[in-house]
């Protein structure tokens, strides 16, 4: 105990017994929705799944996974995998990244902040460079706190500004690039109209240019290095509306995977490479698709790939991406403080844990788990197992992705009765619904049922506890709808598929062998949501959740 009277020791749970396996399972883009041809989990066959549901409203019953109930801004705001997970694993809510921009834009406080004080050495003699993700989906950026940031730097001295576009059609409609752009260009031609040179200096679809994450695929970094940092791109442009458009034309062209491009001048030369003494803001909030990036703009030493110019810049994200790395050095943003998070407790109290996912969802697990941390708080008391995604795909032709390889050392994990928590992530419903792709998306949600069933079996032979839940919705929602409901058409009559998450509550389902006579959910917490797991996760580990937790979803009552 620390001078302040502080433990990490918890207290007994006056009924729960201790040293259960218990088998945590998230399905990723997972929500409960309407039963209809568009809801992929509905249609899919998911017999696991469906029996969970049969022990509503005891041992099954849905949590709240958007909007204020994980910190952000509006119940407009669907939810995401890092708002999601963050919630999960630290049992808070806390005011998240995007929330917490829009304070500081608000109040003007992120121009007082050491980041913006930083860039802005740069604005007399250099280039303001900002890249992100071009978009109102609220889920790593929204376009609304770029347009506050140009104004806001322009009128605080930059004079020459180029924006590094990466196209969505992730987090919004495929196709809504193209006014994206068009908005933002009639932005920057409003600051021309005022003396600064301001323009679009290259782009390319998220899926394919930057924004990589958890080191699936450097290439995806390397193509936005080349166009952003050297100018350099397969396709040349006068102008990034001219540039979506064409791109757009090609066959099969989707705004998530548009091929990179650079604006280039009437003398085809690049019009915003960054160079030595020019300022770089990389406006996401969220974290995971920025490390990379990060890393590649902020490290001395980085052998990911050839950078060619390594340019002395003065560069800031919107928000420290890692707080255990400290990456970046300097960012506009103060990041939520998430501390104290399940895991740290459960480790501090004798509890080993085992997580694991496939590479496109490991740090879901893990780093989002952990409250934007990486590595482990006790490697003695913990592992976590990373199985290699394919790379270089979209996943809707490879609809099962690592699922059953996940289950398989979850099951392994749970049978050599080592850990007393092994935690997966299930990464189909999210992955494959994100392609738009609805055949997929119900192969999908059946490899993801067959996986869990794997993991539950193992936990009845254990004798031990299981825990499934989901991040936020996805799967169970595959069109664009009226207020009312119905599915939306585009021009030409056909439905306009949704690839984003979603509002949708999720389930959360507990049971096995081990589970104590008497354990229930209770009926007075109604407004449950991601958070409230946390404290029940630890009540079943057989300890008394912190005191400042989201209250526990359980009872038990004498049987
Ligand atoms: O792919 C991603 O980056 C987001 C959607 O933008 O999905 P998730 O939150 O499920 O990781
Ligand atoms: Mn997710
Ligand atoms: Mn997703």
């Amino acid at each position: 105990m620390g001078s302040s009277g502080f433990s990490w020791k918890l207290p007994d749970h006056p009924k729960l017994p201790k040293d259960k396996t218990i088998g945590l399972i998230v399905l990723d883009g997972w929500g409960e929705a309407n039963p209809d041809r568009y809801n992929c989990i509905h249609v899919a066959d998911t017999p696991t799944m469906d029996s969970l549901k049969k022990g509503a409203p005891e041992h099954w019953r849905l949590l709240k996974a958007h909007g204020k109930a994980v910190g952000l801004p509006t119940e407009d705001d669907m939810g995401n995998s890092e708002v999601g997970h963050n919630a999960l694993g630290a049992g808070r809510i806390y005011a998240q990244g995007a929330k917490l921009v829009d304070l500081a834009l608000e109040s003007g406080k992120i121009y007082d902040g050491e980041g913006f004080k930083y860039i802005k050495e740069s604005f007399e003699t250099g280039t303001l460079h900002l890249i992100g993700l071009l978009s109102d989906g609220g889920v790593h950026s929204r376009l609304d706190q770029v347009q506050l940031l140009l104004k806001g730097a322009s009128e605080r001295g930059a004079k020459r500004i180029r924006v590094h576009i990466l196209t969505d059609g992730r987090d919004v409609l495929d196709g809504s690039s193209v006014g994206f752009v068009e908005t933002l260009e009639n932005d920057l031609a409003k600051l021309r109209e005022k003396g600064i040179d301001a323009q679009i200096a290259s782009g390319g679809g998220r899926m394919y240019v930057t924004m990589d994450r958890y080191e699936n695929d450097w290439e995806v970094v390397k193509r936005g290095w080349d166009a952003q940092v050297l100018g350099e791109a397969p396709h040349k442009f006068k102008s990034a509306l001219e540039a979506v458009k064409t791109l757009r034309a090609e066959p099969k062209a989707n705004d998530q995977y548009l091929p990179p491009f650079v604006i280039v001048d009437d003398s085809g030369k690049s019009v915003g490479p960054i160079v030595d003494g020019d300022a770089v803001v990389t406006f996401n909030f969220r974290a995971d698709r920025m490390v990379m990036i990060a890393k590649a703009l902020e490290n001395e030493n980085f052998d990911k790939f050839d950078r060619v110019r390594f340019p002395k810049i003065r560069y800031a994200g919107m928000l420290q991406y890692d707080g255990e790395l400290k990456l970046p050095s300097h960012y506009l943003v103060s990041p939520p403080e998430i501390e104290r998070t399940s895991g740290e407790y459960l480790v501090h109290n004798g509890v080993r844990t085992f997580a694991c996912s496939e590479t496109v969802k490991f740090g879901h697990v893990t780093f989002f788990w952990n409250g934007n941390r990486s590595g482990y708080f006790n490697p003695e008391m913990e592992e976590y197992v990373e199985i290699p995604s394919d790379s270089g795909i979209t996943f809707n032709v490879q609809p099962k992705m690592k699922a059953i390889e996940i289950a398989e050392k979850a099951r392994d994990a749970i049978l050599s009765r080592k850990f007393h928590q092994v935690r997966v992530n299930l990464p189909n419903g999210d992955m494959v619904g994100h392609t738009g792709d609805i055949e997929a998306t119900v192969v999908a949600c059946k490899a993801a049922d067959d996986a869990v069933k794997m993991i539950l079996d193992a936990i009845e032979r254990v004798g031990g506890i299981y825990v499934v839940t989901a991040d936020h919705g996805n799967a169970e929602d595959m069109v664009k709808r009226s207020k009312s409901g119905e599915p939306l058409l585009d021009k030409n009559g056909k439905i306009q598929i949704l690839t984003s998450h979603t509002l949708q509550p999720v389930p959360i389902a507990i049971g096995g062998p081990g589970l104590a006579p008497g354990v229930r959910f209770r009926n007075d917490v109604p407004t449950g949501g991601l958070a409230n797991v946390a404290a029940t996760v630890i009540n079943l580990h057989g300890y008394e959740a912190p005191s400042d937790y989201e209250t526990t979803l359980i009872e038990v009552v004498d049987s």
